[in-house]
Order: structure tokens, then C-alpha cells, then sequence
């Protein structure tokens, strides 16, 4: 029988109602409670490293959760973390990066209605995730979520309400969970051979700019003195505003002048950014030699940019980390 370790973190599965909304005080052994049909297939620990909504996960909690599964690693089969649903992908991919070349399955779930509730998708959830990281084809980080698996640098909150809030962003379901079978549409675990790799270093200093339409440059501006790394999410495959006499321009050039690093990505969710398509795009990137996201999630992107900054701040460096395929998390490049 496989020995899973459930690690509770909080989030809207491990809510109780009070006086100004929920808030998650179940503790991870009364999450346990809720599944006791789990027993028929593995045997399940649990441990209780926060309990927090994860609104208020940071980067720092990353690095609890991933040396919580470190100082256990040897002792488990596989891992379930429960989660809250807001930032769980953020959690999910900065874990992919922490946490590379795993054999085992770390899954990550969550739930829209607390567990306690008649009518909530948390029994499910934990159900099924604890389902998943028993099967033996399971790997890596994953998240668990309405019947779906999703690869860690995939995943998107895409509903604030609805049982099937996320979706796997340009890459396909890796298994559907149902009634305790799980059907794998991605059974690769045989093509990983990596040695598993656990990093506890992330800068945090990295800074997202989204685009509106007349928007000016001065917040790059800004941000240029405060921070090492910067996103911008910009409009369809990508490009930057022409207008206000080279305002854009003039901001990138001080961000490459400063050694920093600066990544172009599309605020559409769907299908990536491509900057080389017009001329918006094209003549800043080959000028600037920018980084750019094409297929990656913006919470991909985010975590590994924070992952590679706490380890190198070599502009080629960076460049090629940023690029090479971790967790199946970029599979379009140039
Ligand atoms: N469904 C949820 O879990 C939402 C909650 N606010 C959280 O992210 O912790």
C-alpha cells in the first residue's frame, strides 16, 4: 500500500464560517477525516505546515512547502498539499521549479467550498488527489482539480466560482480522476531519468507591468529602480506602444543598460505571445534581444523568473535557463 503525506496549507477546503467571512482553521488531520475511503488504497499522514488563505502566500511559503517535502521525501510515496485555490497556481509552478526531476508525484488541490459544507468539490478533490499521487505512472508536480491533472507550470485559476476552476493553458490534461480510476492521457514517467534536484534559493524581485490601451512608460520607470526583473504582459502575440515620442523605447533601453531583465508576454490566455509577427514586436526584440514567454503561463513565468534570479544574475545565463523545458512548462521557442 503507498504511504502518501498530506501537507495542509490552508485555502477554502480548510474553512470554517465566522463573523467576517471564511477563514481556514480545519486543521490536516480533520481534512484526512472527510476522506476515510482513501484507506482502501493508501495509508495517509498528514502534517500542518500553514494555515492561511492564499491570498496571503509569498514566495517564502514556497520555500516551507518545498523543504517540508524534502525533510520527507525519503519516507513517502507521493505528496498532497491542500491549498487554497486563489494563488494555487503560483504555488504550483514555484514548486515545479523547487522541486525538479521528482519521481514522485507532489499534487497540489484545493477546493471552491469548504469541506465541511453538504454541497462542496472538497471531498472530491482530496479524494482524487490522494488517488493520483497512489498510481504508479504519477510524477512531478501536479495539480489535481474537478476530475483533472494538470502538469505544475500549466495550470490557471480560470473561474473565481465554479467546481472547474482551472484549466491547463496550452498543453493537454495530463489524466481525468473518476471513481477512483485514473485514466492517463500523458504516461511518460519511464522517458524521466533526471536526478531529483531541490532548490531553496528564489529572488522575489520581480515585477509585472499589463498594458492598457495610452499607457505611458514611467512605471517601468520605476520599476527599473526596484526591481531585477520585469514582465510585461503586453497585447496579442506582443509589441509595444510606438506613441509618446519612444517613451517604451527609452525605458527598455534603461533596463538593459542596467543589466536587468525584461520579458514580453501576452495577456491573452490562450496560445502565447510570438513578438517577431509585427513590427511593434519585432524591431524592439532583436534591438533589446528581450526575453520573451511564448507559451508559458504568466504564473510560470513569474516563478521561474524567481528561480533563476536566485541563482544567477548572468544575462546568458538567465537567457538559457529561462528557455530549457522544466516541468513541461515552455515547448514553443524561436
Ligand atoms: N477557493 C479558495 O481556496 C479561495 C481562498 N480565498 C484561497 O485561495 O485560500
Amino acid at each position: 500500500m503507498k504511504k502518501i503525506l498530506m501537507l495542509g496549507t490552508g485555502g477554502t477546503i480548510a474553512c470554517k464560517r465566522g463573523d467576517s467571512g471564511l477563514k481556514p482553521l480545519l486543521t490536516s488531520t480533520e481534512l484526512l477525516s472527510y476522506v476515510p475511503d482513501a484507506k482502501h488504497f493508501c495509508q495517509a499522514d498528514s502534517i500542518q505546515i500553514l494555515n492561511i488563505d492564499s491570498t496571503n502566500m509569498q514566495p517564502k511559503h514556497w520555500l516551507i512547502i518545498a523543504k517540508a517535502i524534502e525533510s520527507h521525501y525519503d519516507d513517502y510515496d507521493g505528496f498532497v498539499i491542500c491549498h487554497g485555490t486563489d494563488t494555487m497556481a503560483y504555488t504550483a509552478a514555484a514548486l515545479s521549479y523547487l522541486i525538479q526531476n521528482s519521481q514522485k508525484p507532489i499534487v497540489i488541490t484545493g477546493a471552491q467550498k469548504p469541506i465541511d459544507m453538504e454541497n462542496t468539490d472538497a471531498r472530491t478533490n482530496l479524494f482524487d488527489s490522494l488517488c493520483f499521487a497512489s498510481d504508479d505512472r504519477a510524477h512531478g508536480v501536479t495539480i489535481v482539480f474537478d476530475g483533472k491533472a494538470i502538469a505544475g507550470t500549466r495550470g490557471k485559476k480560470v473561474r473565481t466560482k465554479s467546481y472547474n476552476a482551472f484549466s491547463s493553458i496550452n498543453f493537454p490534461y495530463i489524466a481525468t480522476i473518476q471513481d477512483g480510476h485514473v485514466i492517463f492521457y500523458l504516461d511518460d514517467k519511464k522517458t524521466y531519468s533526471g536526478e531529483l534536484q531541490i532548490y531553496q534559493d528564489l529572488n522575489p524581485n520581480v515585477a509585472l507591468m499589463k498594458l492598457i490601451p495610452s499607457m505611458g512608460a514611467n512605471a517601468l520607470d520605476y520599476m527599473a529602480e526596484h526591481y531585477d526583473a520585469v514582465i510585461i504582459e503586453s497585447f496579442g502575440v506582443g509589441g509595444l506602444p510606438s506613441y509618446d515620442s519612444g517613451d517604451f523605447y527609452n525605458a527598455i533601453e534603461k533596463w538593459i543598460s542596467l543589466g536587468k531583465t525584461v520579458v514580453m508576454t501576452t495577456q491573452v490566455t490562450n496560445e502565447g505571445s510570438n513578438m517577431s509577427v509585427y513590427e511593434v514586436g519585432h524591431s524592439i526584440k532583436k534591438e533589446f534581444g528581450l526575453l520573451e514567454a511564448y507559451d508559458m503561463t504568466l504564473e510560470a513565468t513569474v516563478t521561474k523568473l524567481m528561480w533563476i534570479l536566485g541563482h544567477t544574475q548572468d544575462q546568458e545565463t538567465i537567457r538559457e535557463m529561462f528557455y530549457h523545458t522544466v516541468n513541461r512548462d515552455i515547448l514553443w521557442k524561436a
